[in-house]
């Protein structure tokens, strides 16, 4: 299939296009670029279907945490369950402790924000490959040149009825690339142009979400598998011109963050379909429990916004997060992201929540909650 020739250059926001000549970009062959996109399901499906070795780089951090925090001008939690905001540093300019710090705090922390930076995509992606194996889109628009620097840009749709009635596809509550054999730990967006008011993004804490559910009924969902579907489809390699269909992969429902140790829901209402040898009308009564417990609960979600050049960082094994797009297109809004690929997700009964790891169970926790009386 050909590649989609859609030539934004001059659509550029000023700043973007700053950032990208200056970093020595070659925008003469147009922008964004396309993949060399796979022609079928089969050959999409293969393309990180190998078992990669993932050695997460938070687990060679100092706990501490005093390489990145003593360099830092401040610290400032956003949430009680998550979102950090570091000042003071930038990203281009850690060293491996503080970069091994850093993974350990967003493991912690789910999503951590650096406002300010000075930051290169080449740069971006080079701290993205420290993380983990950067990942490379099968179909997505990318910058030229930078095979694994995606783009979020509105109008990369290549339509343009997005607006109030028809918010970009981001804004749904998701987690990305959960079709992947081995999807991404942490994600890093970094956007350059963002509209004077609106554009913000909401992150919720799958740990949390977890800590939310009763004991009795963690006993029914720890341990089960769910398929998850992929965003792009494909055509069927037996049926070249019939419906493209997307990419399905297994995965459990609860996983485990490997540096962290903690439970988190792995489920997210978007690519999410059914749990495994569930009937229909029971998965579907599950799912939709947890979807809708983990977009609702306010206390366990953070809500961004986001200034010119910031960076956020977030992991996307224990999150979802929704873009809002109340700017409608209307101002422009532009960022670069790299996804770095981690571990298989893997499950395991032994392992605590985070609010049991960290000590914070009340014995009322455990309690049904009695009917409130007003
Ligand atoms: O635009 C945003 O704030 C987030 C978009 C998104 O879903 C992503 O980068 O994965
Ligand atoms: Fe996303």
């Amino acid at each position: 299939m050909p590649a989609p020739v859609l030539d934004l250059v001059p659509q550029l926001p000023p700043a973007t296009r700053e950032r990208l000549e200056s970093a020595g970009i070659d925008l003469s062959n147009g922008y964004p670029s396309w993949p060399e996109r796979p022609t079928d399901l089969k050959l999409a499906a293969s393309v990180r279907a190998g078992a990669r070795e993932h050695k997460d780089p938070g687990l060679r951090a100092d706990p501490s945490k005093k390489n990145l925090f003593g360099a830092a001008k401040q610290v400032i939690n956003l949430s009680q369950h998550l979102g950090t905001e570091i000042v003071g540093l930038q990203l281009s300019q850690l060293n491996d402790a503080q970069k091994d710090e850093l993974a350990l705090l967003i493991a912690e922390r789910t999503v951590v924000f650096f406002r300010d930076q000075d930051l290169t995509p080449q740069a971006q992606r080079d701290l993205g490959a420290y993380f983990g194996e950067v990942e490379v889109h099968p179909s997505a628009p990318q910058v030229p040149g930078l095979p694994g620097v995606s783009i979020i840009w509105d109008r990369l749709t290549g339509t343009n009825d997005n607006g109030f009635r028809n918010p970009f596809g981001t804004q749904d509550w998701h987690t990305d690339l959960t079709h992947e054999k081995q999807p991404p730990g942490i994600t890093h967006l970094h956007n350059d142009t963002i509209p004077e008011v609106g554009g913000d993004t909401y992150w919720a804490s799958g740990y949390s979400a977890y800590d939310k559910l009763s004991p009795a009924f963690r006993n029914i969902i720890d341990g089960l598998s769910a398929v998850y579907r992929s965003a792009h489809s494909y055509p069927n390699p037996d049926d070249p011109n019939g419906e493209r269909i997307p990419i399905e992969r297994t995965h459990p429902l609860v996983r485990i963050h490997p540096v962290t140790g903690w439970k988190s829901l792995f489920a997210n209402r978007k690519y999410t379909l059914r749990i495994v040898g569930l009937e229909p009308a029971e998965s579907k009564a599950i799912l939709d429990y947890l979807f809708d417990l983990y977009e609702r609960t306010l206390d366990i979600q953070v809500r961004f916004k986001w200034s010119p050049r910031t960076s956020a960082l977030w992991d996307n094994r224990v999150s979802i997060h929704a873009a809002v797009y109340d700017y409608e297109g209307k101002a422009p809004r532009h960022g670069t992201r790299v996804s770095s690929l981690a571990e298989i997700p893997y499950f395991d009964a032994k392992a605590p929540s985070r609010r049991t790891a960290l000590g914070l169970d009340k014995p009322e926790d455990f309690e049904p909650k009695k009917p409130r009386v007003y």
